[in-house]
């Protein structure tokens, strides 16, 4: 068991961590073109990748040399972020040197608490841990139960949230102001100045997924604005 060292963590800081993630069934949903994507968002100058499912978090751990967040989306349930310690596990043997998982206060699948799950992922990979939470008081909760780091991931996607439009930048100021471990702010970073916003807010880095790396929902931003400009001209 290797035990992942905490600069690896210092590495993120004021950082950009680039998610590669494309979807059941749609085109992009290969490992090795999201390792393509991953590679060329090193070169852009991302400091860490985010990826999801095993395959993909191997076969980016072997051709990326930066510090690798991973997670196994899985299951129907509201938790479906690396559902499982079993999950989590399987993540931190694939090559991620951060396991993301749910850190929310919900009952998770398997019945574990978050301090259990994140205490046997230290026990049994070494791999650090990245609790992936929704409100103020779960990243308080998560610290507490041993996360390495708290992101502000799943503001906006539990029951009990808003979605912000944009990042939920209170949340990650909060977080930021009262934790010791490094928050990251994570969820609807669509602009470099939202980005930059995020550290100003105090994140130890941030991650963005959609506004680099999934071309289907850029593309529809932009036929929006076109055809919605389309439409402002007809009127004219
Ligand atoms: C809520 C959820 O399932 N978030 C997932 C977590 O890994 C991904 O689908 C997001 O793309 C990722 O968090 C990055 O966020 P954005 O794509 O908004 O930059």
């Amino acid at each position: 068991m290797t035990r992942i060292s905490p600069e690896l963590v210092e590495a993120l800081r004021d950082g950009l961590i680039v998610s590669c993630q494309a979807y059941p069934g749609e085109p992009m949903r290969s490992p090795d073109t999201m390792t393509r994507v991953a590679l060329a968002a090193a070169r852009g100058g991302a400091v860490g990748i985010r990826a999801q499912g095993l395959e993909d978090i191997a076969s980016i751990r072997a051709a990326v040399d930066l510090p690798l967040i991973g997670l196994w989306k899985d299951g129907e349930d509201d938790v479906f972020i690396t559902p499982t310690l079993e999950h989590a596990v399987a993540v931190a043997e694939a090559g991620a040197h951060i396991v993301a998982l749910d850190g929310t206060s919900r009952r998770r699948p398997d019945g574990r608490s978050l301090a259990e799950t994140i205490a046997a992922v230290h026990g049994t990979t070494g791999a650090l841990v990245m609790a992936d939470c929704s409100t103020f008081d779960e990243g308080i909760a998560a610290a507490a139960a041993g996360a390495d780091l708290v992101g502000t991931t799943l503001a906006g996607y539990t029951a009990y949230t808003i979605k912000t439009d944009g990042p939920d930048l209170t949340l990650v100021g909060q977080l930021a102001t009262r934790l010791d471990v490094p928050v990251v702010a994570e969820g609807r970073v669509h602009t470099p100045g939202q980005a930059a916003a995020a550290i100003h807010a105090g994140a130890h880095a941030v991650v963005v997924g959609t506004a680099i790396t999934h071309p289907t929902t850029i593309t529809g931003w932009f036929a929006a604005a076109v055809a919605q400009n389309n439409i402002t001209e007809e009127r004219s």
